[in-house]
């Protein structure tokens, strides 16, 4: 099946890599270094929720923080992948959230333990509707942004990411073999910041595409 004919994002839904510190704005706010290779880490698809579902803040979290993402969607089974051939590899594209519970990051980060809970719970996903390949021109270069009931919380643009797109989809096909209906979260630009029960999110990516979701306690 080629992922470039979707027109919805349900028909979807394989692995979620997503890479984090992909913007140097982004990275500093959090007092992270830039870093020299891509950070890369995995969501279950157990994660996704989509439009007309609601955020679920997980047990036990007190900080859940809002991250706005160009998600690639892959369409094509490849490995090792150069990175002049990787663009042939994308069927689409889809605005994300990659929800983080921060205090739960925080924690694991101090103790050098894995971000799964913090990245991985139930509904950190979002997704907005699938984007044809024809519709984004210019992945390299997408307005993204997102408001917090009706605040601009976010607003940047994928032209300053660290890693380009072709270069995300060769290195993480060195690791992992991509398959049809992977997605590839590109990291956050700066503006990262706290939701809490009855917020709405809003975020956009170039005129093209639009999400909302409310924030719910679990
Ligand atoms: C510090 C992070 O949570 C990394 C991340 O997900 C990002 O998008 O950057
Ligand atoms: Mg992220």
């Amino acid at each position: 099946m080629s992922y470039s004919k979707l027109t919805r994002f349900s028909e979807i839904g394989k692995k979620i890599i997503a890479v984090g510190r992909n913007y140097s704005e982004h990275a500093a706010e959090l007092g992270n270094a830039v870093p020299s290779k891509p950070i890369i880490f995995l969501k279950p698809t157990s994660s996704y929720v989509k439009s007309g579902q609601a955020i679920k803040i997980p047990n036990g979290c007190s900080s859940l923080h809002h991250e706005v993402e160009l998600g690639i969607v892959i369409d094509q089974k490849g490995c090792d992948i150069p990175e002049s051939k990787a663009m042939d590899y994308v069927g689409g594209y889809v605005l994300a959230l990659d929800m983080t519970a921060r205090d739960f990051q925080d924690e694991a980060k101090k103790k050098g333990h894995p971000w799964s809970l913090a990245k991985g719970f139930d509904t950190s996903c979002p997704i907005g509707n699938f984007i044809s390949k024809e519709s984004l021109a210019d992945p390299g270069n997408a307005h993204l942004w997102l408001k917090v009931n009706d605040t601009m919380k976010q607003d940047g643009n994928t032209k300053d990411m660290i890693f380009s797109i072709p270069y995300l989809i060769s290195y993480i096909s060195g690791y992992f073999t991509l398959e049809p209906g992977d997605l590839i979260l590109t990291g956050t630009p700066s503006g990262v910041g706290p939701v809490t029960q009855g917020d709405v999110i809003k975020a956009g990516l170039d005129g093209i595409s639009e999400l909302e979701f409310k924030v719910e306690q679990k």
